[in-house]
């Protein structure tokens, strides 16, 4: 669904080049969950945002299915969610997710019914008609995935969608959004720090790191798509975390 041949972005700043990325080379195939672990600044997000067509590389090519990573963000084929939630406070959690179906031309009865159906899927049911300072961050932020989800993209991209709430919304958020990924079966592209959230969540683990940015290892997992919290102390999970770290280690060693 989504693949990069030998993508490299250097930004020129004021102190001189800086290569986010380095002859990335990626797959993602369709109904994949894959999550970008790695040390601040080894180009996760960038990498995050080329795909969605908001950076545009130095080298190489992005394609998602069969078209540039441009034409498939005009065809909006991509759902984005931000590490701030980013809801309009003077707009209801409704009229947030409103926002972009309204910039698409939607109807307001298609616009009720998407808006209805996505704040089911986040459990956010009757919640619409509050103002985002009404909830709490851990149901900010679900706004914000519903919001992605309205124009029922095939593809989601989340930058580290939880990094700024506790560990319990966390985990419960986790739960929620694996639901979500097997009940909807979209591509989910997924920026984290956590180790145990990165092993929890995904199908493939892709391991980065710094200066340049670039990928050290690929995981794949082995753990089944039902996946309930407890599976983080049975022992394929912590093996699974063990060859993360490891590679994380690896990538450091180039510093
Ligand atoms: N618009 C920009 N202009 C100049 N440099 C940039 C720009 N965006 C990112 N960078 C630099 O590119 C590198 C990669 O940044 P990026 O935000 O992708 O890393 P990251 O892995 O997502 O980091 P973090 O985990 O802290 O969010 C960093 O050195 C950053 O300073």
């Amino acid at each position: 669904m989504i693949e990069a041949h030998g993508v490299s972005l250097t930004f020129e700043t004021a102190d001189g080049p800086v290569h986010a990325l380095k002859d990335v080379d990626l797959t993602i195939e369709k109904g994949d969950f894959v999550s970008f672990i790695g040390p601040s600044g080894c180009g996760k997000t960038t990498f995050l945002r080329t795909i969605a067509a908001l950076e545009t590389p130095t080298s190489g090519q992005i394609g998602v299915n069969g078209m540039s990573a441009d034409e498939a963000r005009r065809a909006r084929a991509y759902g984005y969610v931000f590490q701030a939630p980013g809801l309009y406070p003077w707009r209801t959690i409704s009229r947030n997710i409103s926002l972009p179906l309204e910039i698409m031309g939607f109807s307001k009865a298609d616009r009720d019914e998407k808006i209805a159906r996505v704040l089911d899927l986040v459990e956010l049911g009757g919640f619409g008609g509050k103002f985002p300072w009404q909830l709490s961050g851990g149901m900010q932020q679900r706004a914000s995935i519903a919001r992605a989800l309205a124009f029922d993209a095939d593809i989601l991209l989340m930058d580290e969608p939880f990094g700024a709430l506790d560990e319990i919304v966390r985990d419960r958020l986790n739960e929620a959004l694996l639901e979500l990924w097997r009940k909807t079966g979209k591509t989910i592209g997924f920026v984290t720090h956590s180790i145990p959230e990165a092993v929890y969540l995904s199908t493939r683990i892709v391991v980065m790191s710094p200066r340049p940015g670039r990928i050290t290892r690929i995981i794949e997992s082995t753990l089944p798509r039902e996946r309930p919290l407890e599976i983080r102390d049975t022992p394929e999970f912590i093996r699974i975390a063990h060859e993360v770290r490891e590679g994380l280690r690896e990538g450091h060693s180039y510093d």
